[in-house]
This record gives C-alpha cells, structure tokens and sequence, in this order.
C-alpha cells in the first residue's frame, strides 16, 4: 500500500492549540485533528504546510520547526504525519470550509478524540508541560 505523506501542523500560541473537527464524510471524519493536508508532489513539506494552512484556516505561516514524524497504518490507509509545531504566523485562524475549530489549552487536549495515530503527538505536548 502506498503511504500518504501529510504535512500536519501544531500551531501554538501561549499554551494553547488550534485544533479543528473533520468533515463526517471524510477518512477519520467525526474527530478533531491538527490542520493539514497531503503534501502534492511538487512541494517540499514546508510548502505543503503553509499551502494548507492558508487553505484551510487562512494564516500565513512564518516559524515553523519539526516536531514529530509518525507512521501509522489504519488498515484502509498508510500515513506518514511529518508534524510541524507552527510557533509564528499572521492573520487569525479560522476555518475557511465551515468546520468547527477552537483554540484549546495543551492539558485539555486530551478531552478530544482524535484519530489514533495522533496519540503520540498529545503525549508530547502535554509531556512538554511538565518539563519546564
Ligand atoms: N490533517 C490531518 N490529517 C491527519 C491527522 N491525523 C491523521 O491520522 N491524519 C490523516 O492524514 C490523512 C490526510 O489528511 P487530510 O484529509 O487533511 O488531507 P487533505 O487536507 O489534503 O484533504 P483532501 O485531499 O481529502 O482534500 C487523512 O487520512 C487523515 O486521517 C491530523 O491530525 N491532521
Ligand atoms: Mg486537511
């Protein structure tokens, strides 16, 4: 099976995540994710990052720094999530396809479900509490 590469952003303000619903009828639709999308063959996945958050909540990325790199296979699909922690950007986020979306403290992350390869990525963040 081929694996989808998904540039996946963790944007970060204060202490807090923007973090969105997916649409029902799409794969893992119902659950809240971290805006992106999948990087198209031409991009490098910077690209496809800052395409897609253009796309989807409207900002205009200006840090952005790697965060984690997952492999998780659904069964129905194999992703790669290059996750990227998006620490500076203009304009405000809000989504742009009508989809609910909210800017959530790092410790209420866990009272959303997610899909499951994004497990590691709340474990980290919520991890990266405590440490400093
Ligand atoms: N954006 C995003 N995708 C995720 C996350 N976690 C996760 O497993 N995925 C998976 O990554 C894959 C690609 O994401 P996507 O559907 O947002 O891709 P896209 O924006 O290019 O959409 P489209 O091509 O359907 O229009 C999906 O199979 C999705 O289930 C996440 O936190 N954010
Ligand atoms: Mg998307």
């Amino acid at each position: 099976m081929k694996i989808v590469e998904v540039a996946v952003g963790v944007i970060k303000s204060a202490n807090k995540i923007y973090i969105s619903k997916r649409s029902d009828d799409l794969h893992q639709g119902g659950k809240w994710e971290f805006p992106g999308g999948k990087r198209e063959a031409n991009e490098t996945i910077e690209q496809a990052l800052a395409r897609e958050l253009s796309e989807e909540i409207g900002i205009q990325v200006t840090k952005q720094s790697p965060f984690m790199l997952i492999e998780h296979d659904y069964g129905d699909k194999k992703v790669r999530l290059d996750v990227r922690l998006v620490e500076g950007f203009e304009g405000e986020a809000s989504h742009q396809e009508g989809q609910q979306s909210q800017w959530v403290e790092i410790n209420e992350l866990q009272q959303f479900t997610f899909p499951d390869a994004n497990k590691v990525i709340i474990d980290k963040l919520v991890g990266s509490l405590t440490e400093d």
